[in-house]
């Protein structure tokens, strides 16, 4: 997408030396975006240093849980006035950090913008119609970030509430998850429906606990990606939730945020004393604590209640 805006280069560092030799020489990612045209302008490179020499905008796209290790090489080689842009969506589940705070420990007073938002890569790459949103705690910054990052085919919309996009974007893969386990567990599209429901109110309570705002957390980066992670196979956590659901073996499946997400998701929630029983669920589901039955089981006998209030 950002290659499609023309002008400034686009360069890619990986460090699996047989892809970026894939995309150097048959601009394809056979990995993970197979036959797809990549534009022959991007350029690949192992090389950390190389990519980052020189870049004023740097798009971090490792795994939540891999952005710490990621930082020291950061420190010594990200030219001084580049920004930062964070696309994982989780948040480190050993300590509980967001992205933006594993930023701040190592880089302190970097601009730091999040890109969060119904946006699966193999569409953006195929340059089909993706809205996201573009965070950072400066709203001119962010308005600056949204212009630079977006195509035709690519629309980012600013915002200055970081964690309220920071905590949609690692809440709904846990409620991706348990969506995945309703359908995989044969429960049907209305099951499905009213845990999508119920885990955006979980989504919303939680991430304005953790500073978020309410209309943020509605918008693209929360109720959006909801939506498309509880909704489509495409994603990998509703994959994963439905492989689950199904009894299937696990490994081999592709990476899914919310399986480390979920235990620190649910601790967090206990400490600010939010009721978060989807969230929960789903992670004693992946400890084991759980079957699948028992975790549906769960749900269903909450307590009746009144909907809102
Ligand atoms: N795939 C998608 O459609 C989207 C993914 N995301 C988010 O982006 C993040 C990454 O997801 P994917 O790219 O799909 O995961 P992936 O598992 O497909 O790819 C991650 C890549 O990062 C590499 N990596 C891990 N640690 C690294 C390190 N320290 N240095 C260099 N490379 C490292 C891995 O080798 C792998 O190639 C996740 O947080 C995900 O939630 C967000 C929006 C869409
Ligand atoms: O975040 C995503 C789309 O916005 C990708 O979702 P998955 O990680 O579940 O595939």
């Amino acid at each position: 997408a950002l290659h499609a805006r023309g002008g400034a280069p686009v360069r890619l560092f990986g460090r699996d030396a047989e892809t970026i030799a894939a995309i150097e020489t048959r601009h394809e990612n056979p990995r993970y975006l197979p036959g797809i045209p990549l534009p022959p302008s991007i350029r690949p490179t192992t090389d950390a240093g190389e990519a980052l020499a020189g870049a004023n905008v740097v798009l971090l796209v490792v795994p939540a849980q891999s952005l710490a290790g990621l930082a020291a090489t950061l420190a010594e080689a990200l030219p001084a006035d580049a920004t930062l842009v964070l696309c994982a969506k989780g948040i480190e589940r050993r300590t509980g950090r967001f992205m933006s705070d594993i930023v701040a420990d190592a880089l302190p007073d970097r601009l730091v913008g999040v890109l969060s938002g119904p946006s699966f890569a193999s569409d953006v790459a195929r340059g089909l119609p993706t809205a996201v949103t573009v965070a950072a705690s400066d709203g001119e910054a962010a308005d600056a970030l949204a212009r630079r990052l977006s195509t035709e085919s690519f629309r980012c919309y600013a915002s200055d509430d970081l964690r309220g996009v920071e905590a949609g974007g690692a809440l709904k893969n846990v409620l991706a998850l348990a969506a995945g386990v309703v359908i995989g567990r044969g429960l049907g599209a209305s099951a499905q429906a009213a845990l999508v429901t119920r885990g955006f109110v979980e989504l919303r309570r939680l991430g304005e606990a953790l500073g978020g705002r309410p209309e943020t957390l509605m918008g693209l980066s929360g109720l959006g990606d909801l939506i498309l992670t509880c909704s489509s196979p495409q994603s990998r956590n509703f994959a994963y939730g439905a492989a689950l659901g199904r009894g299937e073996d696990l490994s081999g499946l592709k990476l899914a945020e919310g399986v480390f997400t979920a235990a620190i998701a649910a601790r967090l929630a206990g400490e600010s004393g939010i009721e978060a029983p989807i969230v929960e669920t789903v992670a004693e589901l992946l400890s084991g604590e759980l079957s699948v039955d028992e975790a549906a089981q769960r749900l269903l006998m909450r307590p009746l209640k009144r909907e809102v209030g």
